[in-house]
C-alpha cells in the first residue's frame, strides 16, 4: 500500500485524503498478490479440481492446456471443389482442363495418388489426396462435368484452399494458456482437441452481509424509516455471474456486539466478504471500530462518484483456520455498491482466482448530449450505448445519477467512464464507456 492509505491498527482509522482510483485499484492488486503467495506457501492442492467441459464454463483455467494433437490432424481441403497439383497453374488467363477421377468426402478419404492431368471433386474437410496441393473452390470453375473440369490458370495460386496438418495448433502446444476465464469457444477448442475434463480453479466462497437498522428482508412489511435491503440481491446477481460460492449472511444489526459475531462467523467460512453500509462517518458506522480488533482494515476515501467511502483490507484467519479473509465493505448507496464491485471487487476476486485477464474492457462512444464532469474525481455514469443514423456509436445518460437511483442503474446497459482531470464533456465529445455485458 502507498504512504496515504497505510495505518496502524493501534491508531483512530480516519478517512484520510482522496485516494486515487487507480491508487486504490493498485493497493486492492498489491494486497490480493499477497494473499495468494501465502496460500501457495501453504501449498493448498485442493485450490485445484477437475470439471466436465459442461460445467466448465466461467471457470479460470489452472493449468495450460496442452493439445495432444495436431489440428489440423492432417492437410485437408477449405472448400468444396477440385484438389489438384498446382504445377499446372500460370499466371494468364489460359485454361486448364482436368480429368475427375474420383471424390473425396470429409470421414471418406480417397486412397489413390492423383497424377498430371488429373483431379478430384472434394468436399470442405475432406484429407487433400496424395498427389494434390491445391483446391479450386466450385464457383471459381469455367465449366465442370462428370468427367472434366476447366478453370483459368491464373484463377488460384498453388497451394490455396488447403488447411494444413498442424497449421492452428500443434501437438504439446498450449491451446489455452492458465488463467483463462473459460468461455463457450474455449469449451469447443477443447472438445476439438477430444478433451472432456478440465482442471480449473475451485469456487472462490463469498460471504455478503448487509448492515444497517433501517434494513428489512423481503416479505416483512415496512415501517417509518425502514427501507427493503436490495444490496444483498444486487450483489448476489453480480457475484452469481461470476460463478461464485455465496454465503449470504443476511442483515446485520448497526451495534458492535451483532456486526462482530457476523464478521467473525463470515470469516470463518469465507474467502472473501463483502459487506455494504456503515463504512462513512455517520455516529452508528462501528465497522471501523470491529475492524481494529479483526484485522487490519483501512477506511479509503476514493476520488470516484459514486462510491467515495470504502473500506479495504484483510480479517485475521479465525476459529482455528490458517486462511486470512480478504474484505471490502461498500458503501451503502445501492448504486455506489454496484459502481465498486465493477471497478474494485470484480477484478480482486478474479486475480485471487486465478485469472490472468481482470481488467475491464473499454469502448469509446460519442456523447449524444453536454455531461457536467467536475474535475479532481473519476465519475462512473449511468448510460444506454446506442447508434447514431450513420452507424456511429452513441451514448446517453439514463437519467438522475444519485448514488441511490437504482431505476437509472436498470435502465443503463453501460457506465460512461469520466478520468480524474477531466472537465464537462460537450456534446459530440468520444467518452470512454464500459459495458455491463460482453459478447461471450
Ligand atoms: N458526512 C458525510 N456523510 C456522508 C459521506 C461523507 O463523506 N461525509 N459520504 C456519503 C456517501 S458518498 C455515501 S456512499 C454514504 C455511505 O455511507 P455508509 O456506507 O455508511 O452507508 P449507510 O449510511 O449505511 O447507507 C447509505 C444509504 O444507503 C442505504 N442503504 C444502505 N444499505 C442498504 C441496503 N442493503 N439496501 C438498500 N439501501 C441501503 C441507506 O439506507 C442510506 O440511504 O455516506 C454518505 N454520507
Ligand atoms: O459516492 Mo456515495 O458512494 O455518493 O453514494
Amino acid at each position: 500500500m502507498t504512504d496515504s492509505i497505510k495505518h496502524s491498527p493501534n491508531s483512530p482509522i480516519l478517512l484520510t485524503a482522496s485516494l486515487h482510483v487507480d491508487e486504490a485499484r493498485k493497493a486492492i492488486s498489491g494486497l490480493v498478490n499477497e494473499l495468494l503467495l501465502e496460500s501457495r506457501k501453504l501449498n493448498n492442492v485442493s485450490d485445484i479440481e477437475l470439471v466436465n467441459l459442461d460445467q466448465a464454463i466461467n471457470r479460470i483455467l489452472a493449468e495450460d492446456l496442452l493439445s495432444p494433437i495436431n489440428v489440423p490432424a492432417a492437410d485437408n481441403s477449405a472448400m468444396d471443389g477440385f484438389a489438384f497439383h498446382g504445377d499446372c497453374l500460370g499466371n494468364n488467363e489460359a485454361i486448364v482442363s482436368l480429368k475427375i477421377i474420383g471424390t473425396a468426402f470429409a470421414g471418406k478419404p480417397y486412397g489413390g495418388l492423383v497424377g498430371q492431368g488429373e483431379c478430384l471433386k472434394i468436399t470442405t474437410g475432406a484429407l487433400m489426396p496424395n498427389g494434390c496441393d491445391t483446391v479450386i473452390p466450385q464457383e471459381f470453375t469455367e465449366s465442370a462435368s462428370e468427367s472434366t473440369v476447366s478453370f483459368k490458370q491464373n484463377q488460384v495460386k498453388r497451394g490455396e484452399n488447403r488447411r494444413l496438418r498442424g497449421e492452428d495448433l500443434q501437438s504439446g502446444k498450449a491451446a489455452i494458456a492458465s488463467g483463462r476465464l473459460l468461455r463457450p469457444s474455449d469449451l469447443g477448442l477443447a472438445a476439438s482437441l477430444g478433451i472432456a475434463s478440465l482442471k480449473v480453479h475451485r469456487k472462490l466462497k463469498v460471504a455478503i452481509l448487509s448492515s444497517g437498522d433501517e434494513l428489512r428482508p423481503l416479505g416483512q412489511p415496512l415501517d417509518v424509516g425502514s427501507i427493503y435491503d436490495s444490496n444483498r440481491y444486487s450483489l448476489t446477481g453480480l457475484l452469481n455471474r461470476l460463478n461464485i460460492e455465496i454465503i449470504d449472511c443476511g442483515i446485520v444489526r448497526d451495534d458492535p456486539a451483532s456486526l462482530k459475531a457476523a464478521f467473525v462467523a463470515a470469516a470463518s467460512k469465507a474467502d472473501v466478504l463483502i459487506s455494504s453500509g456503515g463504512v462513512s462517518v455517520g455516529e452508528a458506522d462501528f465497522t471501523k471500530q470491529i475492524m481494529q480488533e479483526l484485522g487490519d482494515v483501512g477506511f479509503w476515501k476514493i476520488a470516484m462518484r459514486p462510491g467515495r467511502p470504502m473500506a479495504f483490507g484483510m480479517l485475521k484467519p479465525v476459529n482455528g483456520s490458517s486462511r486470512k479473509t480478504l474484505f471490502f465493505g461498500l458503501p451503502g448507496n445501492p448504486v455506489a455498491v454496484m459502481v465498486t464491485f465493477y471497478q474494485f471487487v470484480r477484478s480482486a476476486l478474479l486475480q485471487l482466482n486465478g485469472a490472468s485477464q481482470t481488467e475491464q474492457l473499454l469502448t469509446q462512444a460519442i456523447a449524444e448530449a453536454p455531461i457536467r464532469k467536475k474535475p479532481g474525481r473519476t465519475e462512473f455514469q449511468r448510460a444506454i450505448v446506442g447508434r447514431d443514423p450513420d452507424g456511429k456509436p452513441t451514448v446517453k445518460l439514463t437519467g438522475s445519477q444519485g448514488a441511490g437511483i437504482l431505476r437509472s442503474m436498470s435502465e443503463a446497459n453501460c457506465f460512461v467512464i469520466l478520468p480524474h482531470n477531466q472537465g464537462n464533456v460537450a456534446a459530440g465529445d468520444w467518452v470512454d464507456v464500459a459495458l455491463f455485458d460482453g459478447l461471450l
